[in-house]
């Protein structure tokens, strides 16, 4: 089976940074893969690579065999490959439907503002938003915040969703559900990259994960060996968790 994404030999540096350094990696359909590494690692990165925020600077990313290595980000979109941001912006004088509509006409997904508004009060029913729908963005805290920034990605009809730190400040009970929402996505179809550095989260929902560090890919593979990878517990999860892990 041909591969969903493919990166090869991606490169992205920041005047003297490499904040990619020859990163391969290949993804195929229905996988959900956990990137995860230190601060500073690159993952963000490499999904603002992917999605035409940022430029490689040399290296080749394909999507569904097309060469997307410099398309700008809505055409991205359009080939159904969404993205989540970490620091979640909506517009806040915008409604919540509003905000999720506007980005499934950013991808095309909708041919006029009503079917977008419609697809975005399916997707704010998906992501259980739909009685904030027609509040003020500005009203939301952080949790629905990101929830809302998760709806806005699914109303593209990704079939590639990369989610970067959907999860971050949430408590137990929030991240149960966040879970079974992430379990949800899979359950449609679409194929999930997730940022996490919640371990149980990564360790819940990734069928593979792989490792960043200082730019390069250290480890990539299934989850419960790549968790007790030398060099993964060296870099970043340290030898506490591994045998805990491993207890
Ligand atoms: N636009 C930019 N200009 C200059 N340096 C950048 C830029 N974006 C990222 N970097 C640098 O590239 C490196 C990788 O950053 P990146 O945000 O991809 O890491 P990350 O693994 O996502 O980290 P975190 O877990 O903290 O979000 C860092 O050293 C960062 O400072």
């Amino acid at each position: 089976m041909s591969a969903l994404l493919r990166l090869e030999g991606v490169s992205r540096r920041f005047g003297g940074l490499a904040a990619l350094d020859s990163v391969s990696l290949e993804l195929g359909r229905g996988e959900i893969l956990g990137l995860i590494g230190p601060n500073g690692a690159g993952k963000t990165t490499l999904v603002n690579v992917v999605t035409g925020v940022h430029t490689a600077t040399s290296g080749r990313v394909t999507f569904e065999g097309q060469d997307i290595t410099r398309l700008p980000p809505h055409r991205v979109a359009r080939l159904g490959l969404a993205r989540t941001w970490q620091i979640v912006q909506p517009f806040p004088r915008m409604t919540v439907a509003e905000n999720v509509a506007a980005g499934a006409l950013f991808a095309g997904g909708a041919a006029d503002v009503a079917s977008a508004l419609a697809a975005a009060r399916e997707s704010l029913g998906f992501v259980n938003l739909a009685d904030l729908a027609d509040a003020p963005a500005a009203t939301l805290t952080l949790a629905r915040r990101k929830r809302l920034e998760l709806a806005r990605a699914l109303a593209m009809k990704p079939r590639l969703i990369m989610l970067d730190e959907v999860n971050a400040g949430l408590n137990t009970a929030e991240i149960d559900e966040a879970l079974a929402l992430i379990r949800r996505i899979a359950a449609e179809g679409i194929t999930i990259v997730i940022i996490e550095h919640l371990m149980k989260v990564v360790l819940g929902v990734s069928t593979r994960i792989a490792v960043l560090h200082h730019g390069r890919l250290i480890a990539d593979g299934a989850p419960q060996e790549v968790v007790r990878d030398k060099e993964v517990v060296a870099a970043y999860l340290g030898r506490r968790y591994a045998e805990r892990g491993a207890a």
